[in-house]
């Protein structure tokens, strides 16, 4: 049915310890070339870590699939060198707005403040993302990605784990330091280390349609509870690149997916959407169910569960693969680290500890929106219904309207590796939270502050000189950048003024950054001491 897309072929290869029959220790293997397997063979290498990614195919994955991706996944795409190339391609929106039977009743602006270097939203299908990874994978001398690589076996001792492999020439051995599963919901690596995957499952069908046509919709996220044209379902619609857009309609529980998916029973429902005369083109169609649940623990020994491997939620909300990339994020660096010895291998348990506590916010945000959008009882159905006629004149109830809360990070409030505020500042920006982009000039040009962030640990100082300290942490690497108002000598030029907001800083304010762009520590005054004490607290060495 795709005529939009043309599938690429990558070239399976024998590896050479396939072919020498002698297996290599690896440092890092990723089991899936997926959204999120592909990011974390970017950020490892980026990292200066050498991956071997393992895919038991040798295409981009098939089909319509993820479709929106949120500012903080793009921010982290930006450091890895591909954001462009999806923003350019895809379609930016920030604005959704609500439809209650034939009314509008709200309307969300994603992003109302400017200045950011990312957009807030882009609509993308998850082909041209992939392609685009696996571009940059080929490009990068540490990565090495090998196609039709299925994994039959792991086992795991002290040493390392062992990965039995089939491939088109048969079957080997190949071990790893670390291994981060990014194989997906029906993931075998959760199978092979006998991890547990619970939580509920969803009994609603939806139907993807997505549809070629030249509309005249905005780049809006519209969602209607109830309409006209599809009588006590809901339906949403996205915009896509290349004059395809995304429908979902929701079918209820009875549905029958070989039956919906037929065109004799498609067509007739979107030109009830969208009038007879439009004129259209079916692209894709499939017919969905989801569950909500999450893996018992996001570390068995050197395995790590990354994206629906470890977490799966419903669509609404787009938190899929999007807390998929931010898993990636928060490994890397840590596993940069521990390899590289220069901290113990318990802090990789902070990755279960912060990742874990985000997957549970997502499941909590994505749960109660699909309650919302699918009421189990009459009452939830009345209720539901009173608020979305409230919030067409009310302000108040549209604080209840749940189509879907769109994903944004969830901080690591109470992380371990956070050093508490010790005076007072306001809430945003706290330690643990991601952080906050602005525009900036550095050596006279313009840049965003996030463009500065990201490479080892960065002590921020909002000063246009920076203070006498001598930061040393054995094996982390540690830069001061300062940052103040045009005029000033400061490393970064604060343009319009804008970081010092978002950071509620004041003159002298310090800020430690962890290589994943988070805070983790701030002071209104810099202090040597106290930065070191926070540097070694956020990488799990002993404080003195
Ligand atoms: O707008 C949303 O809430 C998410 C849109 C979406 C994401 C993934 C699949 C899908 O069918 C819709």
């Amino acid at each position: 049915m795709q005529s939009t897309y043309t599938y690429p072929r990558f070239t399976y290869r024998q590896s050479d310890e396939q072919r020498d029959g002698e297996p290599q220790l690896h440092p890092v293997v990723i089991i899936g070339a997926g959204p999120i397997g592909l990011t974390a063979a970017l950020e490892c290498a980026a990292r200066g870590l050498p991956v071997v990614v393992l895919d038991d195919n040798d295409t981009v994955s098939i089909g319509s699939r993820a479709v929106c991706y949120a500012q903080r996944p793009l921010e982290i795409w930006d450091r890895l060198g591909v954001a462009r190339r999806m923003v350019d391609k895809g379609v930016s929106w920030q604005v959704g707005k609500v439809f209650f039977e034939d009314r509008q009743v709200y309307r969300f602006d994603l992003q109302p403040e400017a200045g950011h270097k990312m957009p807030a939203m882009i609509n993308l299908q998850q082909y041209y993302l992939e392609q685009y990874m696996v571009e940059a994978c080929q490009a990068h001398p540490l990565i090495e990605l090998r196609w039709k690589h299925k994994v039959l076996n792991l086992k795991q001792d002290d040493h390392c784990a062992t990965l039995s492999l089939e491939t088109p020439d048969g079957f080997y051995h190949t071990q790893a330091q670390w291994i981060i599963a990014c194989d997906g919901a029906n993931s075998d690596t959760r199978r092979m280390v006998g991890a547990a995957f619970s939580g509920q499952f969803f009994q609603d069908r939806f139907l993807i349609a997505d549809v070629i046509m030249k509309a005249g919709f905005p780049a809006e996220r519209w969602f209607w509870f109830d309409p006209p044209f599809h009588r006590g379902q809901s339906v949403l619609l996205h915009k896509q690149c290349d004059n395809v857009w995304r429908i979902d309609f929701q079918l209820g529980w009875d549905a029958d997916p070989q039956e919906e998916k037929k065109p004799e029973k498609v067509i007739p429902r979107i030109q009830a959407m969208l009038g007879k005369d439009v004129e259209f083109e079916l692209e894709w169609v499939s017919v969905y169910q989801f569950a909500c649940r999450r893996i018992d623990n996001m570390r068995y020994q050197r395995v790590l569960f990354a994206g629906d491997a470890a977490h799966q939620v419903s669509p609404f909300g787009a938190r899929g693969a999007n807390t998929g990339v931010q898993d990636i994020d928060n490994l890397a660096w840590k596993l940069k680290l521990v390899i590289d010895g220069h901290a113990p291998v318990s802090f990789i348990d902070s990755y279960h500890e912060e990742r874990a506590w985000a997957a549970d916010d997502n499941l909590r945000q994505s749960t109660r929106s699909t309650d919302f959008i699918t009421p189990k009882s009459p009452v939830s159905k009345l209720l539901r219904d009173a608020v979305l006629s409230l919030a067409e004149t009310e302000a108040f109830a549209r604080t209840l309207v749940n189509s879907g809360r769109l994903s944004t990070p969830t901080p690591y409030r109470d992380s371990s590796l956070n050093t508490p505020d010790s005076a007072f500042f306001s809430a945003h920006m706290a330690p643990g939270t991601p952080c906050a982009d602005a525009p900036i000039l550095r050596d006279g040009r313009p840049g965003w502050l996030l463009e500065e962030l990201g490479e080892g640990f960065t002590i921020l100082v909002f000063a246009a000189e920076a203070p006498d300290l001598v930061i040393d942490v054995p094996g982390v690497e540690v830069r001061i950048k300062t940052i103040a108002a045009p005029g000033s000598g400061a490393d970064l030029i604060d343009l319009e003024g804008l970081a010092a907001r978002r950071y509620a800083a004041r003159a002298g304010s310090t800020y430690l950054i962890r290589p994943d762009q988070h805070v983790a520590a701030r002071w209104h005054q810099a202090d040597a001491a106290a930065i070191m004490a926070a540097v070694a607290r956020c990488v799990c060495h002993c404080v003195a």
